[in-house]
């Protein structure tokens, strides 16, 4: 067995980025941006009112000083003509700021009588107005790899850039093993389950930016195994789920082998998720998952997030954790890494007291899985815990 950061590190060494395709800024929310993009224009690309009222020369704008309103910017239209002692230009927010103008009176603090206008509070000089190229400049960077998030297309938009260059969604095939399981609405016969955390993994690689393929239920024979695994060909990579373990019915391994996969461990010094294997299988990398529903779950979480993070060009880190205060006193570990479903709420963890690796309803109600190191002496209430967020 070896330990789960030895494991990350094996995993983490059997992943290289995938190529990368063009694709339209429409697109482009939750993928990774694999070149810098480079602003187009100046934003804002004018100087620009920030409110709207009357544009003057601010050295004129004291309280009861006087302008005659000579004309109107608007957004999208400027006023062409330049500011002239005592005069001021009608102005909307957004719109370009007249030549001449250093200030913007917001229209609540003038009184307007036909084309002459007073201003009836004192301003603060100059003020209202942005800058060109308050926001950014053009040739200002986005730098990659970058996972783009909504805030971020809207600042490529702003750039005037059309399409980005980002790295190809990993395509995940996902195999269930097992003569129990048959898919969720179908009818089970009396010694069957339902297919679970098929699910779980489906939606979580989604989560990730991966493509899910989800397979045929591979029966616990040799044939209906090889047969799976060669409809997943192509596959970036390919997640079994399932017959993992030493049982005379878990082929996972001698199959993948026979298959010509190229191990890079099994067995990892985790609860849950100790029947764990790695490798390489022609083009697709390999990873194969316990059964346990729950098992199979923060394997996900753990193992099979940073690869597809890796894959998609993302730095190689493990998953972000945190810490909490324990809310109750927590006995000392065993020798495998300890995940633990666990909820925290303002800072404060409650491990559950339920931790069997079949338990879904647990893991639902989680909020978050407590790490434990190999061997960690046993913890108090009010000490600081590290978790993973789920
Ligand atoms: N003698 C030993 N027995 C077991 C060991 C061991 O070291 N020695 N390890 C245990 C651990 S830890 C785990 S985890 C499980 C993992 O076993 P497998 O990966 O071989 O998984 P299965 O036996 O196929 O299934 C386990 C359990 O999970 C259910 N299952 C499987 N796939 C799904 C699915 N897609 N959706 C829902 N549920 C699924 C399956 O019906 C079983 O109940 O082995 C222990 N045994
Ligand atoms: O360690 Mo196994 O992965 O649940 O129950």
């Amino acid at each position: 067995m070896i330990s789960v950061d030895d494991a990350l590190d094996a995993l983490i060494a059997l992943v290289e980025p995938l190529g990368t395709e063009e694709i339209p800024l429409i697109d482009a929310a939750n993928r990774v941006l694999a070149s810098d993009a480079v602003a187009r224009r100046d934003q804002p690309p004018f100087a620009a009112s920030a409110m709207d009222g009357y544009a003057v020369n601010g050295a004129e704008a004291d309280q009861h000083a006087q302008f005659k309103v000579v004309g109107e910017s608007a957004a999208g239209e400027r006023f062409a003509g330049q500011i002239k002692a005592g005069q001021a230009v009608r102005i909307f927010t957004g719109a370009p700021v007249p030549e001449g103008a250093t200030h913007v009176v917001i229209q609540e603090e003038i009184e307007r009588r036909g084309d002459l206008i007073t201003i009836t509070e004192a301003q603060n000089v100059p003020g209202n107005i942005r800058p060109a190229g308050n926001d950014f400049r053009e040739g200002a960077r986005i730098a990659a790899p970058r996972l783009l998030r909504p805030e971020d297309v809207a600042l490529l938009a702003s750039m005037n850039i059309a399409r980005v260059t980002v790295y190809r969604r990993p395509v995940v095939a996902l195999i269930s093993t097992g003569d129990e399981l048959v898919m969720p609405g179908e009818t089970p016969g009396p010694d069957q389950i339902i297919a679970s955390n098929t699910f779980g993994l489906h939606a979580l690689l989604r989560d990730l930016g991966a493509v899910p393929r989800l397979l045929p239920i591979a029966r616990d024979t040799r044939e209906s195994l090889e047969m799976t695994f060669k409809l997943a060909r192509g596959a970036d990579l390919i997640i079994t789920i399932g017959g993992a373990s030493v049982g005379d019915h878990d082929l996972v391994a001698p199959v993948a082998a026979s298959l010509g996969m190229e191990q890079a461990f099994y067995k990892v010094a985790m609860r849950p998720g100790k029947p764990l294997m790695a490798g390489r299988m022609g083009e697709s990398l390999m990873l194969g998952l316990p059964g346990n529903p729950v098992s199979a779950m923060v394997c996900g979480h753990v193992f099979m997030a940073p690869m597809i993070r890796a894959m998609q060009g993302l730095p190689a880190d493990a998953a972000p954790q945190r810490t909490a205060r324990l809310a109750a006193d927590l006995p000392a570990n065993g020798p495998r890494q300890h995940y633990q479903r666990a909820r925290v709420e303002n800072g404060e963890i409650t491990v559950f007291d339920r931790q069997d690796s079949s338990l879904l309803t647990i893991l639902a109600e989680a909020n978050a899985l407590t790490i434990t190191p190999p061997n960690a002496p046993a913890m108090k209430a009010g000490e600081t815990i590290s978790y993973l967020p789920l």
